[in-house]
């Protein structure tokens, strides 16, 4: 790595998918209020992916006013069901209804990744996934819900893929690491385009 890279997020998988493709970054989590953020840009009619990507820019453009020089790295994730934004659910009750609503129908994650240095965006992507989801039971839902409502707290849609979650779909268009939260395909091949990573 050239320059050092700053992760301004505070998700462990985003941290686990750089460190598994060799790269150490630094963590930094960027503390902005999103829900402010997120209502006032939904009151303008904003799209979901300008949500995403606007949110992901705060995040680096916060931190790496304290970390001059290095390459901060921003993200955000949002899932849009038919227009409407879903946000983390507070609680076991949010999550179930949630899961309620979007069973049996299709939803998009917008994963928007911004790279800063020194206060100025240099490289910004959305990556986009199409997720159809089965039309599980109540009692699937329950029970999915008492096993892993500890971990799926922490994950847009209330699923993790990599965990249970995979048992929710019946498919998948788009790829594995945007779900996850970050377009790591094209953060790693623009890093290697500018040199700051070999390859
Ligand atoms: N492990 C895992 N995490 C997921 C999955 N889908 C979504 N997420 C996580 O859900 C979170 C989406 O919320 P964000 O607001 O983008 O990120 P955050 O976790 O709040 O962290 P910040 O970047 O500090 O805002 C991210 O941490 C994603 O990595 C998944 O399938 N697996």
């Amino acid at each position: 790595m050239g320059s050092p890279l700053v992760l301004a997020s505070g998700s462990e998988i985003r941290a686990q998918l750089l460190r598994n493709a060799g790269l150490d970054p630094q963590i930094f989590p960027a503390r902005i209020d999103e829900d402010m953020v997120r209502e006032s840009l939904l009151a303008e009619s904003a799209p979901p992916r300008d949500i995403a990507d606007t949110l992901a820019e705060m995040k680096a453009l916060k931190v790496s006013d304290k970390t001059p020089g290095a390459l901060v790295l921003g993200c955000d994730q949002v899932l849009d069901h038919q227009g409407t934004l879903f946000t983390k659910a507070d609680t076991l009750e949010q999550a179930r209804d949630q899961l309620q609503r979007l069973r049996g129908s299709r939803h998009m994650l917008l994963s928007a990744a911004v790279i800063c240095r020194d206060g100025k965006p240099l490289w910004r992507h959305v990556g986009q996934v199409r997720l159809y989801m089965r039309d599980f039971s109540d009692a699937y839902l329950d029970a999915y819900l008492d096993r892993n409502w500890n971990s799926v707290r922490h994950a847009v849609g209330c699923y993790k893929l990599e965990e249970e979650g995979v048992r929710l779909f019946h498919r998948i268009e788009g790829d594995y690491f945007n779900v996850l939260g970050l377009p790591l395909l094209e953060l790693l091949s623009h890093l290697a385009l500018i040199g700051e990573i070999d390859g």
